[in-house]
């Protein structure tokens, strides 16, 4: 596999969206090898109907271990069928969540347990961990009052759960920041949206230097 896995990760709100928007012709400037943006969960044909049915605001009843599943079937479809392809083909992946989001939200915000979490991700994922990871760092009341300006009428089942979930989901992703140094780095997500473009390009060209050589 000769490509480059980045995938990026934070609470709601943290800002992963916009900041992908303005990265990926950032990226794509300074590189020969073509750059993808992908999402979990979606991403694929199969994997954007699992999405549809987990964020569903009407499926409140929804168990939290079928939650669980679904999100990593979700991910099993996505890496088959876009992640992998990509990677084989020398590409640059990139994707907005992946496994570490199962972790924080499942494990830690549905109190599933992160070990448990984990194991029904090992199966889906078979060791393909991303090179690098982006994390997003943004308290949960600002990033959902980000959220809620922007569109609370709208806002889906997650979104909509409680703010203690919403705080054990943020305390998650501490432990995983903490826990994998080598893979994660942390970007403040409490800043204009340029310095957090321009900070997370830093990591990036940082980590793979040859690769983002092009235009210096
Ligand atoms: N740096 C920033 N400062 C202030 N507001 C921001 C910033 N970045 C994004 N926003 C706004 O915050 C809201 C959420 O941003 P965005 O959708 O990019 O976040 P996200 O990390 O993808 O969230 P989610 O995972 O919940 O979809 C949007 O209204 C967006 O305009
Ligand atoms: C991959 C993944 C996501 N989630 C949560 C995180 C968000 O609340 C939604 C996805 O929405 P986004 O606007 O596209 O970020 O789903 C999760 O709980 N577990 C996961 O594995």
């Amino acid at each position: 596999m000769s490509g480059i896995f980045i995938s990026f990760e934070g609470p709601d709100g943290a800002g992963k969206t916009t900041a992908l928007k303005k990265l990926m012709p950032l990226l794509q400037k300074r590189t020969d090898k073509e750059v993808i943006l992908s999402r979990e969960p979606g991403g694929s044909p199969i994997s954007e109907k699992i999405r549809k049915i987990i964020l569903e605001k009407e499926n409140e009843e929804m168990d939290a271990r079928t939650e669980a599943l679904l999100y990593a079937a979700a991910r099993r479809q996505h890496l088959i069928d876009v992640i992998l392809p990509t990677l084989k083909q020398d590409k640059v992946m990139l994707s907005d969540r992946f496994v570490d989001s199962s972790i924080a939200y499942q494990g830690g915000g549905r109190e599933i347990g992160t070990k448990e979490v984990a194991e029904i991700n090992n199966f889906a994922i078979e060791g393909h961990f991303p090179d690098l990871t982006v994390y997003f760092d943004i308290t949960p009341d600002i990033g959902l009052s980000r959220i809620k300006k922007d569109h609370e009428g709208q806002m889906d089942r997650l979104e909509k759960a409680a703010f203690s979930f919403h705080e054990r989901v943020y305390d998650s992703y501490q432990e995983i920041v903490k826990d994998n140094p080598d893979r994660i780095k942390t970007v403040n997500a409490n800043q204009s949206p340029e310095q957090v473009v321009k900070d997370v390009l830093d990591i990036i060209v940082k980590r793979f230097p040859k690769t983002f050589a092009k235009g210096e």
